[in-house]
């Protein structure tokens, strides 16, 4: 059974806010009576003990978006203690990225909730795997999950450049794009304002939603939300 809808979030770069964000929009489905879970194909950078489990974008996100503890169990497939990309801390552990073991899982959270939402790893350029056996890119698994994303940026100085180069590449990969996010946006901002617009303009993506620095909530219609996912 794989009922659910799924949505993926990546960003323009590692610690832009894939995770906070992320935990934001599950929260909001969940406010609004929907049955909304998270999944992360490969987190890098967490201790594999239980209580490292817990502080890591699954805990997280389990702990701002009100889901059990219980129900964190398969939320991801490959957990690496070394901060690095997640094909490099396959090489320095062991454990690769194996596709089918990341579609499986996936399959099984569409079967768990009507809305999954997808973090990624980083950027959209990410290797999960490369050694001799495989390579296998984070845009590899989109694609065979068949997913449309949501992009975090920062609110910031060099979101422009940085927004718009992900968004025509995942154009050109034939990722379609839903809306981007603009992270620690501050409306009092007059530049943050402006990349707002320019963003719009220069990759013709709406910014769904802008999200404040501590934020404990995403200024969106849960069924707008809802609606993104497909
Ligand atoms: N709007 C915000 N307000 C306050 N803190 C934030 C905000 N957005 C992100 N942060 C903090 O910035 C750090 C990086 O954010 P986050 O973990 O969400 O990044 P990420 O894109 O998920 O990174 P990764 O690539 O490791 O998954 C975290 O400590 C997070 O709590
Ligand atoms: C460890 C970190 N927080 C992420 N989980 C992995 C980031 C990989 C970035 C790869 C890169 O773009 O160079
Ligand atoms: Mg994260």
């Amino acid at each position: 059974m794989t009922d659910g809808k799924g949505l993926f979030v990546t960003a323009t770069g590692t610690d832009v806010g894939k995770t906070y964000v992320t935990a934001l929009i599950v929260k909001k489905l969940r406010e609004a009576g929907h049955s909304a879970g998270y999944y992360k194909a490969a987190l890098s950078g967490v201790a594999k003990t239980a209580a490292g489990f817990r502080t890591g974008d699954a805990g997280y996100v389990a702990d701002v978006a009100g889901i059990a503890q219980e129900e964190t169990g398969n939320s991801v497939s490959y957990v690496y203690e070394k901060a690095v990309s997640p094909h490099l801390a396959a090489k320095l552990e062991g454990n690769p990225v194996k596709m089918a073991v990341v579609m499986a899982a996936y399959k099984q959270a569409l079967s768990r909730y009507d809305y999954v939402t997808m973090e990624g790893s980083g950027g959209i350029v990410c290797p999960l795997r490369y050694d001799d056996d495989a390579q296998l890119l984070l845009e590899d698994v989109i694609t065979a999950l068949g997913l449309d994303a949501l992009v975090v940026a920062d609110a910031g100085l060099g979101t422009i450049n940085a927004t718009v180069l992900t968004v025509d590449y995942m154009k050109r990969r034939g990722i379609p794009v839903k809306g981007i996010i603009l992270n620690r946006y501050d409306a009092a901002d007059a530049m943050m304002r402006d990349n707002k617009k320019m963003v719009e303009i220069l990759t013709r993506v709406p910014v769904i939603a802008c999200v404040k620095k501590d934020e404990t909530a995403i200024v969106i219609d849960a069924a707008t939300l809802a609606g993104l996912y497909g």
